[in-house]
């Protein structure tokens, strides 16, 4: 067999002085075992042709996770050291091939994640575990400083030394000589080689520089691979670097020293993180350091998520995590949602909307095949396709929405109540809803325009009261001048009367008889609509107990025309939950009494809680006829 960069030495060595030549028999040595290595542990190919002179076939690439390293420098990122062990455990089953979980000697709870992970994590996920940290201090040797003794401490398999790769950074930040930076980097790397530990080096403003003096740069990476580093990493610490830039200094780099893994760790300042990422890997890079929705310093780290898919799905290079690349998605959710953060929606891939379609014609497009708007099959990286209702629509927009909530009707028909839908959509919107968002609306809508179909429930009337308990002026007075609080407060009291169909009537009657029931409810409530939503809550579960696990999660009012001051039209729109499914939805209404603006959302919103029930039970009966 031939193995892929030993070839690439040969040609080198053909230009080369006696002196060199021998250097690099060394070096051609030490490559071969690097890369027997990597074939045992199954990280290279045999290549079968012995001939072959180039790397054919697909590129194995690396990736490596620092969410929990440099991911938690991002603002506003802080994560528990329980939290830490959560995303390690999961980015271990997504089969990422590193995890940077801390730099130990930094804080307590990167020590105590370390000192945890020997019991609490798995043995795969132990084996990935990389612990940070920098390179010895000018004045200490290595197996003085207390940093390095942390790195050991830790037990980590693998150690990230993060080293200074640009002169002016040693001479002008580190306040150290050149000669004193590649001595740090000789004396840590090879300190923890002696120790059986694997270790990359982080080279910091590698780009950068390179381009201020090539010279110093290649002799940081020559110090650290001298002294037994696995891997170089070629960090673009200030995100200014460009994709052409990053690609030709990558090859320089990749085809110098061969004897060890290339790896690209790049910023998001220019907002070419991920593509000066991939151009790397496209010139020989064969690690990629990144993080789960690229948080991270500043703009951000190369966001894993972009990469892994366009690494594996359209550059066919080989992941470690191909296999599980359904589950990019939920890894990227898992993470915001354990760092409390807000998914971003227009996240390429993994995004809530990297598959809505919106337009009319591209909708219509995508019945005809959906690769007309796809780069490719959402359900690849675990997402899916979602279809945006609004004044941009066109006719498909609707149709499947029909459909699915009619399965019986014919396409002609169909057709004709999309249009009709649609129009009505389009006036809407024009008078302030918007239907992205709140599609439960637009079910119900359809639902109403449904030939045959019967709303499980009509208001009759509806009041609501706002007014004051307990309240006695002198005490209020007094109270106030003191600046004593009360019980005295401001509250609501909603009445809505409701006509229901009556389920037990029409069982012990027969379905001819009157079966409409009409139920009078009060409630009181913190505001207005939490005492609409309270009586409308009491009227509707004795008829219909689903209802009782129903809960509003977000209530938005937005003023529409600000100028009309107080006679202002506002539009609505609330978010419902149900505690058992745990599904959500949303519905719409604008009106410029924002209390009948609410009461029509919070009516959509149950009716639409409604037919999501029956619905389930429908599905639930049909499983169980199918049993039987
Ligand atoms: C580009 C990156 O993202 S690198 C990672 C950056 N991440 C972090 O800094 C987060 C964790 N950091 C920390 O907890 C702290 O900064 C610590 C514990 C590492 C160090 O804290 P302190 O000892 O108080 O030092 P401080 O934070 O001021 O760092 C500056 C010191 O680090 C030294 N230093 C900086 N880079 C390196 C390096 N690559 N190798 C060795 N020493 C270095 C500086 O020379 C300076 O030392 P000096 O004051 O003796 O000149
Ligand atoms: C330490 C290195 C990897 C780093 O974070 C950077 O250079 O941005």
């Amino acid at each position: 067999f031939t193995v892929p960069s030993h070839h690439r030495k040969v040609s080198i060595l053909k230009q080369q002085t006696n002196n060199e030549v021998d250097h690099a028999v060394d070096f051609i040595q030490a490559d071969f075992e690097h890369h027997v290595k990597d074939l045992q542990d199954g990280r290279i190919e045999v290549e079968n042709e012995l001939t072959s002179d180039r790397v054919t076939g697909p590129k194995h690439v690396l990736i490596y996770d620092t969410s929990l390293r440099d991911g938690t420098q991002g603002e506003s990122v802080s994560v528990s050291c329980d939290d830490k062990l959560k995303i390690a455990s999961r980015l271990a089953s997504f089969q990422v091939d590193f995890i940077e979980a801390g730099w130990p000697g930094s804080n307590p709870k990167d020590a105590e994640f370390f000192s945890r992970a020997k019991s609490e994590l798995s043995l795969e996920a132990k084996s990935k575990l990389v612990a940070f940290g920098s390179t010895r201090r000018r004045t200490l040797s290595a197996k003085e400083d207390p940093q390095i003794a942390a790195l050991v401490e830790s037990e980590a398999p693998t150690i990230c030394m993060v080293a200074k790769g640009h002169k002016w950074q040693v001479t002008d930040i580190l306040r150290a000589t050149p000669e004193e930076n590649l001595d740090m980097i000789r004396d840590s790397v090879s300190y923890l080689v002696s120790l059986g530990r694997k270790v990359f080096v982080d080279l910091e403003h590698f780009y950068d520089g390179y381009k201020f003096d090539e010279d110093y740069s290649l002799q940081c990476c020559q110090a650290a691979v001298d002294a037994g580093a696995s891997g170089l990493v070629l960090c673009d610490t200030n995100g200014g670097s460009l994709p052409w830039e990053v690609g030709a200094i990558t090859e320089k780099i990749v085809n110098k020293f061969t004897s060890v893994t290339i790896g690209i760790h790049a910023h998001n300042d220019c907002g070419l993180a991920v593509a000066n990422s991939i151009t790397a890997a496209q010139n020989g890079a064969g690690m990629i350091q990144g993080t789960i929705n690229g948080i991270g310093e500043r703009t951000g780290n190369a966001n894993l998520c972009s990469i892994v898919p366009t690494l594996a799905l359209h550059m066919d290079s080989k992941l470690g995590c191909t296999d599980n690349l359904k589950d990019m998605t939920s890894v990227s959710r898992f993470v915001d949602e354990t760092l409390n953060r807000q998914p971003d929606s227009t996240a390429p891939f993994v995004g809530a909307s990297a598959f809505a379609h919106k337009g009319g014609l591209h909708v219509a497009a995508m019945e005809r095949s959906p690769m007309s708007y796809q780069h490719i099959d959402p359900g690849l990286v675990g997402n899916e396709k979602r279809v945006l209702i609004s004044e941009l629509s066109g006719r498909q927009n609707i149709m499947g929405k029909v459909k699915d909530l009619d399965s019986m009707i014919s396409d002609d028909l169909a057709s004709k109540r999309a249009v009709a839908i649609l129009n009505r959509v389009k006036h809407l919107e024009s008078i302030g809803y918007t239907f992205e968002g709140a599609e439960a609306s637009v079910d119900i809508m359809i639902l109403h325009a449904t030939k045959g179909y019967c709303p499980p429930f009509t208001i009759n009337d509806y009041a609501v009261q706002v007014y004051e308990t307990n309240l006695k002026p002198e005490l209020r007075e007094l109270a106030n001048d003191n600046h004593l609080e009360t019980s005295v407060h401001a509250t609501a009291r909603a009445t809505v009367s409701v006509r229901t169909i009556d389920i037990e009537h029409m069982e012990s009657h027969g379905p001819d008889s009157i079966p409409y029931i009409d139920r009078l409810e009060v409630s009181d409530g913190n505001g207005p609509v939490d005492a609409l939503a309270g009586a409308l809550k009491r009227a509707l579960v004795p008829s219909n107990p689903s209802l009782a696990s129903l809960e509003l999660i977000d209530y938005k009012v937005r003023i529409l025309d600000p100028q009309s001051a107080t006679a202002a039209a506002t539009r609505v729109m609330i978010e419902f939950r149900d505690k058992d499914t745990e599904k959500t939805w949303t519905t719409v209404s604008v009106d410029r009494n924002v209390i009948s603006a609410s009461l029509n959302a919070l009516v959509d919103g149950f009716e639409y809680a409604l037919i999501e029930h029956e619905a389930i039970c429908e599905l639930y009966d049909d499983e169980l006829t199918e049993e039987q």
